[in-house]
């Protein structure tokens, strides 16, 4: 089976590690700034930056309808770091009249770790991430990060901070095929995170591609 075809918001932030993780993850990796290249990938990363600056050119770019109506059809995104802030349904601690794209029924609280630890590294557990019992754990790098303060029901809880002041604070969750982590795993060689959204995409497409075989199959009966 092909790689599948995954896009990367290429408006501002660590576009070009986001590319390297996904390739050395086995998709096909293109930059998106327009609605068009918007519309023919099978799944986008919203890279880890500045939401704020993200927000702005979302708008500049005229990119937050065409990416709210691909979500709602089903379109595997995962966010890391200022992604994960700008799929989140809420906000706490935005600037003034921060927008997200939403997606995601959680609140995360920006900058939540505090200035003393601007940045910080932990090691997780994340069973769904490929780190479970007897892997070795996730090695996470958060960068002024926010974390998850609430989520909604259908919201999966993948990784939250073991030691500490944060001990116990949500920093990776899934929602279908909405994925998010605080921390960035496409710093460093360990693609453990980008292997599982490849994974939840093949997985996306098998299940669309059954859907439409499933319909082709209703209709050849009809006809017949
Ligand atoms: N490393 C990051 O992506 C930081 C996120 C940043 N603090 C924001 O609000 O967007």
């Amino acid at each position: 089976m092909s790689g599948p075809l995954i896009g990367v918001l290429a408006l501002q932030g660590d576009v070009r590690e986001h590319t390297h993780a996904l390739r050395a993850s086995g998709a096909e990796v293109v930059p998106v700034r327009r609605r068009s290249e918007l519309a023919a990938v099978e799944g986008l990363v919203i890279p880890g930056g500045e939401s704020t600056t993200m927000d702005r050119l979302l708008k500049v770019f005229e990119l937050y309808e065409p990416l709210r109506a691909r979500i709602a059809d089903g379109l595997p995104v995962y966010g890391s770091c200022a992604g994960m802030i700008l799929l989140a349904d809420r906000i706490l601690d935005g600037a003034g009249g921060q927008g997200t794209v939403g997606g995601l029924d959680v609140t995360v609280r920006r900058n939540a770790f505090g200035r003393q630890v601007d940045s910080f590294e932990e090691d997780l557990d994340a069973p769904l991430l490929g780190a479970g019992e007897g892997d070795p754990p996730l090695h996470a790098i958060f960068i002024r990060a926010p974390w998850v303060e609430e989520v909604g029901p259908d919201v999966e809880i993948l990784a939250t901070v073991r030691s500490g002041p944060a001990a116990g604070r949500i920093v990776a969750v899934r929602q279908g095929v909405l994925m998010a982590t605080a921390f960035h795993p496409e710093i460093g060689s360990d693609h453990r995170v980008h292997r599982a959204f490849v994974d939840l995409v093949l997985a996306h497409r098998r299940r669309e591609e059954s859907a439409a075989a499933d319909l082709e199959a209703a209709r050849v009966t009809r006809r017949g």
